[in-house]
């Protein structure tokens, strides 16, 4: 070969090369490669976002169940670069991925780095071994008697939250039609306020105080547009690069391209949430010198934890323990994984009584008395109310506010008689296994509170209703997140009826990470006219 020729030939490569990279992860691999191509599925869509367009368009979980009513129980689709995603709805694949053999089933990089940016590189990002020694010593502060210490505590900002509607409704021109609210905004003011009081024993009061500093950004982070393109933040290094003092000093280039105008706003407001975190902790710190034995040491989450921590130090040297790092990373999964997770789940809980005036009437039989015995029922009498667990746990599993999450093959295996690929992406299709009518029967996908006192056979609390997943990755806060709903609702419904805001309105789920309604709900709010029945 002449030297011309191979010289011109070295300068193409590259060009070639990228160019058969492309074709290779675009048609040749997921059309004729794959060795999943033949599971049923979708058509691969559009070439290079595969069915990710149709996914973000649709309500969240919902296209993935016509998929598992079409396709049956293993499903493929194809995502953004060709790259497959596979679902299992059988509750024993999923008992498999999630449970038995968890440890080879993490959560994929992507996911940690989306969550780790916007909820902090806490329990929800460390896998393996780290994750079971983080969430041995973090399930103390999240048990029964830490969590039956801190009920009380909700009580300051649910009053609060009933004075604000009380009143507004009563200057209203005439207060006995009531008054329409954006029911969203409110929920999400008053968990963020509960959250802040519990984990951290930290005020915000952004009920009264909408500028609030953490209220703000968490506002800001949250938009619907946000959540969109952090839906797109799945290309390697993105979310780190996002993440580091690099991007919060030059967060203004940005702001300068259109596209890139949602990264300025997520960086920023991170960084506001950051601080206010470590101011937190710094204040958290200080407090340790409080004895661990003291009664009157303040019983909300992170002061348990740093008084454990120090405990064990002084007791075991070599004791696992939290940098402060890892402390200030926990005050921000507290806040990203408790606070819009159950201001959702209270807003759909409103839409759905809303939209089922004899559930919303039963509940308000069963908490009135109650209530004017005892305006702030404690963590027992919050639990042995039946109908309000009923409505609860059912309003969790037809609009549950995480439909879905994902995990990675960490290693080559047979599930459901299909061999899967070390690598292979998983949705864990929560909301598909929550509305199944294997599991459920015929009425699966109806908001129906009655079921929960006459349950299915094939009911199993593991692996019919998946909110908080289930196996050593399920949800630390589960317990804290129905008890706190527990006691909004049974304070909302003993004071106000609700209805939908306009004749013909519909749910608007967003199809982002969490799923919270896109119009903030509006629901029309009246005092209640009587108060037992
Ligand atoms: C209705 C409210 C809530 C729902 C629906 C919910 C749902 C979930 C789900 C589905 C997961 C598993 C995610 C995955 O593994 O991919 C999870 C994990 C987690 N949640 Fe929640 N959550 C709620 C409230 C809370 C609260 C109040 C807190 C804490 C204050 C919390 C803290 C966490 C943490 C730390 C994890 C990671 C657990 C681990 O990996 O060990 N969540 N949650």
């Amino acid at each position: 070969m002449s030297p011309t020729l191979y010289s011109r030939l070295l300068s193409v490569a590259p060009k070639f090369s990228l160019v058969f990279l492309v074709l290779y992860q675009l048609i040749l691999y997921p059309h004729f490669l794959s060795p999943l191509r033949h599971i049923p599925g979708p058509p691969l869509g559009h070439p290079v976002y595969g069915q990710f367009p149709t996914i973000i368009k649709g309500e969240a979980g919902i296209i993935q169940r016509e998929w598992a009513k079409k396709h049956g129980s293993v499903v493929r689709a194809v995502g953004p670069i060709g790259i497959e995603r596979l679902m299992f709805t059988k509750p024993d694949a999923l008992h498999k991925i999630l449970v038995s053999d968890w440890v080879d089933y993490p959560r994929p990089g992507f996911m940690r780095d989306i969550l780790g940016l916007t909820a902090g590189y806490g329990l929800l990002t460390v896998t393996g071994n780290e994750h079971k020694q983080m969430r041995k010593f973090m399930n103390p502060a999240f048990s029964i008697p830490s969590l039956m210490a801190q009920t009380d505590m909700y009580y300051n900002s649910i009053e609060s939250l009933i004075e604000i509607l009380q009143t507004q409704i009563d200057t209203e021109e005439k207060p006995e039609a009531g008054k329409e609210f954006l029911m969203y905004e409110w929920t999400s003011k008053v968990t963020l306020d509960i959250i802040c009081a519990t984990a951290f024993g930290y005020k915000t009061d952004s009920l009264h105080n909408p500028h609030n500093e953490l209220a703000d950004a968490y506002e800001r982070l949250l938009s619907p547009n946000l959540a969109r393109f952090i839906a797109l933040m799945v290309i390697p290094g993105v979310p780190r690069l996002l993440a580091s003092d690099w991007a919060y000093r030059h967060r203004h280039w940005f702001s300068r391209f259109q596209n890139l105008a949602q990264a300025a706003i997520l960086v920023d407001s991170m960084h506001r949430i950051k601080q206010v975190s470590a101011g937190i902790l710094a204040e958290k710190m200080r407090d340790s010198a409080v004895a661990a034995s003291d009664t009157e040491a303040k019983r909300d989450i992170m002061s348990l934890l740093v008084r454990a921590r120090k405990a064990d130090t002084e007791k075991d040297k070599g004791a696992y323990t939290l940098s402060d790092n890892a402390m200030m990373e926990q005050v921000l999964t507290f806040l990203g994984a408790g606070h819009e997770t159950t201001a959702s789940g209270l807003a759909w809980t409103l839409w759905l009584l809303a939209n089922d005036q004899e559930s919303q009437a039963r509940l308000r039989d069963e908490v009135t008395p109650l209530l004017a015995d005892n305006p702030r029922p404690d963590y027992r009498s919050l639990k042995d109310l039946q109908w309000l667990d009923c409505v609860v746990m059912e309003s969790l599993r037809v609009l549950p506010p995480v439909p879905m999450t994902f995990r990675r093959a960490a290693k080559t295996d047979y599930i459901d008689g299909v061999l899967v690929p070390k690598g292979t992406i998983f949705y864990i299709p929560i909301r598909v296994v929550n509305t199944s009518k294997d599991l459920w029967g015929e009425d699966a996908e109806e908001f129906r509170p009655s079921r929960w006192l006459d349950l299915p056979k094939t009911y199993s609390p593991s692996s019919s209703h998946m909110s908080f997943i289930a196996g050593p990755h399920a949800c630390i806060g589960k317990t804290m997140a129905i008890i706190e709903m527990k006691a909004v609702l049974a304070s909302l419904i003993a004071e106000f009826e609700f209805e939908p805001a306009y004749a013909g309105q519909v749910a608007q789920p967003t199809a982002a990470v969490t799923m919270k309604p896109k119009d903030n709900m509006p629901l029309r709010v009246r005092r209640v006219s009587r108060k037992t029945a």
